[in-house]
């Protein structure tokens, strides 16, 4: 396909989302049924024209004085992608398979210079409107620089599985796709990717097949780093999921100890047992919860640490989600507090005398993170916040420019792609008195 014909269908696409209030996979993934001529790179291509449009859908609309998929798409290009009015004019010449040509309002808006200081903050953050208070609770006047950071792409990260390989020989490994060192994690490697590259597909390099790595944000690695996991201790991983977090954990225990790993909803459960193998963990026993319960009940007053790695907005995963940015409600932020308030408050009576519990959530807003502590502590009198300050103190030499980056308070810190160049991940370390 002509990179023309790539913006048309990414045009079809964007509009198919909008019309039918679906999800951007389940659009592009019918679209490439529908169109079995294209080939992977074309798919690809459209993705990144589909998602890169979703991250900048309100600046875009602005800046073209639409909001149609079209504008969206052309907007996006000269603001996201640096293409000038030219280039642009060049891609929409009206030939077969390509948009219609410009119009002069189009080309008007493509030629305006940058930038455009008249929009307000939801649109020159592109986040959406209804979370421009919370976001300014959080950030105040950095909301904009904030969400434009949330805006842009995110690199792969991968985390070294240290009980199969150290950092050197599982970036040797991958050398043909230039991995470099994370800033903050001792086990990350991150792999750029332009924008109208494939990603690479990891899940077929023989170095993750043996499990010397794992797919995983850096900010992720980060927040499991914070739990301080020992080799020797007693662990729930209370909100376990697919196991990202239950494999580093892991890791840092150099599998000696015990971790019980589990999730309200079996079906998330069910890829950690894969996982686990190829990564070689030994010491996590996978707890299905039985039906109406979670199966912890042996486990109470017993464990070293509990992690709440919590159901959340997703807010901070918007690099990576463009379009859960725009599906968001309040009712579904509501509902999530909720849950966060009940899984710390059973995670409160899993974990010893003495002993925390980690709570992370992958959201920007106070209502899950800082109030959502809290409220806990307010509940719970026999526990304390641990201070940040002590918090980031495992990760060594990395420690004080690590709580220079983020955004600390007293319950916790939160990571962001501005601050750390992590998706944003909020670490609350709390501590049972002993
Ligand atoms: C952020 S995801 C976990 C991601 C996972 N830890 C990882 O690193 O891949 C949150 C999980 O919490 C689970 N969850 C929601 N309410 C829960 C509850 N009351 N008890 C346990 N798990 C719960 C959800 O099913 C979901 O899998």
């Amino acid at each position: 396909m002509t990179p023309a014909a790539r913006l048309s269908a990414a045009i079809e696409v964007l509009a198919d989302i909008e019309a039918r209030r679906r999800p951007a996979t389940d659009a592009l993934k019918d679209w490439g049924l529908a169109h079995r001529f294209a080939g992977s790179g074309d798919r690809a291509a459209i993705a990144g024209l589909v998602y890169d449009a979703l991250r900048r859908k309100l600046s875009a609309a602005h800046r073209m004085g639409e909001a149609t998929p079209r504008a969206v798409l052309l907007g996006m290009l000269r603001l996201d992608r640096g293409l000038d009015p030219a280039a642009i004019e060049k891609l929409c010449d009206g030939s077969r398979f390509a948009p219609d040509p410009l119009t002069p309002a189009e080309r008007a808006a493509l030629a305006r210079g940058e930038p455009d200081d008249a929009a307000p903050s939801h649109v020159a953050g592109d986040y959406p409107d209804w979370l421009d208070g919370a976001l300014a609770r959080v950030f105040g006047d950095d909301r904009v620089a904030e969400g434009r950071a949330l805006a842009h792409r995110a690199p792969i990260d991968l985390r070294v599985n240290t009980l199969a390989a150290g950092r050197d020989k599982a970036m040797a490994a991958l050398g043909h796709l230039a991995p470099k060192p994370t800033p903050w994690s001792p086990v990350g490697l991150r792999i750029t990717i332009g924008p109208e590259a494939k990603s690479p597909p990891v899940h077929a390099e023989p170095a993750f097949i043996k499990g010397q790595v794992e797919i995983q944000d850096e900010g992720s690695q980060v927040a499991a780093l914070l739990a301080a996991a020992k080799p020797g201790e007693q662990v729930i991983d209370l909100c376990a999921g697919g196991g990202g977090k239950t494999l580093a954990l892991a890791a840092a225990m150099a599998n000696k100890g015990q971790i019980y790993a589990t999730d309200l909803d079996k079906r998330r459960l069910a890829p950690i047992h894969a996982r686990l193998e190829r990564a070689g963990v030994r010491n996590v026993q996978v707890r299905t919860p039985p039906p109406g319960a979670d199966g912890l009940d042996d486990l109470v007053d017993r464990a070293d640490l509990v992690l709440v790695d919590a159901p959340c907005t997703g807010t901070g995963t918007w690099r990576r989600n463009p379009d859960a940015k725009w599906r968001v409600r309040p009712g579904s932020l509501a509902m999530r507090i909720a849950q966060q308030a009940t899984v710390l408050d059973r995670a409160a009576t899993l974990v010893r005398p003495g002993g925390r519990i980690v709570y992370v959530t992958c959201s920007l807003l106070a209502d899950e993170n800082a109030d959502q502590v809290a409220g806990f502590l307010k509940r719970h009198p026999g526990f304390a916040a641990v201070p940040p300050a002590e918090t980031a103190e495992v990760l060594g030499e990395q420690a004080s420019a690590f709580l220079d980056a983020v955004l600390a308070g007293p319950e916790g810190l939160l990571m962001t792609p501005r601050r750390t160049g992590t998706d944003a991940f909020y670490v609350a370390v709390i501590r049972r008195a002993g």
